[in-house]
């Protein structure tokens, strides 16, 4: 048996930045987690403990603070780019890098007063090989709390032995809805880009007369594909938040999907990928 290195990589992850841009009295807020992942030859290090090709953790963190200073904070998608590209290009010894950005939305509530808005957390992970290499941008979302309280319905499924489902033709549909989604380039308009696809999603959540959560998904991702040309594929991934009717006759009260158990776990979760086929596969973009 031989044993050797296998992939590795290396940075430092969740540094948490937060950018006032100052505009007199009105100031503009930006808070991110930003997540940096470096690799490339980092055999010595590891074998032998040769720091030479090394860039510290702690240097990756700083250079998040100083272009957040020297470059302001734009759209995340943007603010990973510029990092990616800069460790590829400014060091030999790093050959790839990938930087994941999570956004945290704060809402105006005076000039320079804020409030953190909802649970929905706006994301970015970008991978550049440096000039002329390859590149990608995969934007998302997390925690997208949605429910509708009629329109969905689950029956026909499979029933076994274990089975004690019973079919319905109208219950709550809830989930929080992680998507992430490929764009075809590394230069789209990112704000409305994001704004346009969160609006799909949303669209299509609330528009798909149900059959099953699998099938609102699907109808999520391809609404997002057709609306938006500049973005190829979709990944989703959205628990079942089951929400269970009451049995309210041991009472002597009836119970027409009025009040319902909220039930934490376990939920089913449901994760499927919309893609153009005609797009060329990029497995590495995700990773
Ligand atoms: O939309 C659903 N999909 C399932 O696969 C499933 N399984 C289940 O028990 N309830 C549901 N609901």
């Amino acid at each position: 048996m031989a044993i050797v290195l296998g992939p590795n990589r290396y940075g430092k992850a969740e540094t948490r930045v937060v950018h006032v841009t100052r505009d007199g009295e009105t100031h503009h807020l930006k808070d991110l987690n930003v997540s940096i992942s470096l690799s490339g030859e980092m055999d010595e290090v590891h074998l032998t403990g040769d720091n030479a090709a090394v860039l510290p953790t702690d240097s990756q963190k700083n250079t998040v603070f100083a272009f957040a200073r020297k470059h302001g904070i734009g759209e995340i998608e943007e603010f990973g780019l510029l990092l990616a590209r800069h460790f590829v290009a400014s060091q030999p010894t790093i050959r790839h890098a990938r930087v994941e950005i999570e956004e945290y939305a704060w809402e105006r509530h005076g000039p320079h007063s804020f409030v953190r808005s909802g649970q929905e957390v706006r994301t970015a992970l970008v991978h550049s090989d440096g000039p002329g290499g390859q590149e990608s941008v995969v934007s998302g979302l997390t925690d997208l709390v949605v429910l509708n309280s009629t329109g969905s319905e689950f029956h026909g499924f499979i029933r076994d032995e274990y089975t004690t489902l019973e079919p319905t033709d109208d219950r709550i549909l809830a989930t929080a809805v992680t998507a992430r989604w490929r764009h075809r380039g590394t230069d789209a308009a990112w704000g409305r880009s994001y704004e346009r696809a969160r609006r799909c999603l949303l669209e299509a959540f609330a528009g798909t007369h149900s059959l099953s959560l699998q099938q609102t998904l699907y109808q999520m991702g391809r609404h997002v594909l057709a609306e938006c040309g500049e973005i190829c594929e979709v990944r989703l991934s959205m628990p079942n938040r089951h929400h269970f009717a009451v049995d309210l006759t041991p009472f002597g009260m009836d119970n027409d999907n009025e009040v319902f158990f909220a039930a934490d776990r376990p939920y089913g979760l449901i994760e499927g990928t919309v893609l153009d086929d005609a797009a060329p596969a990029a497995p590495r973009a995700w990773s």
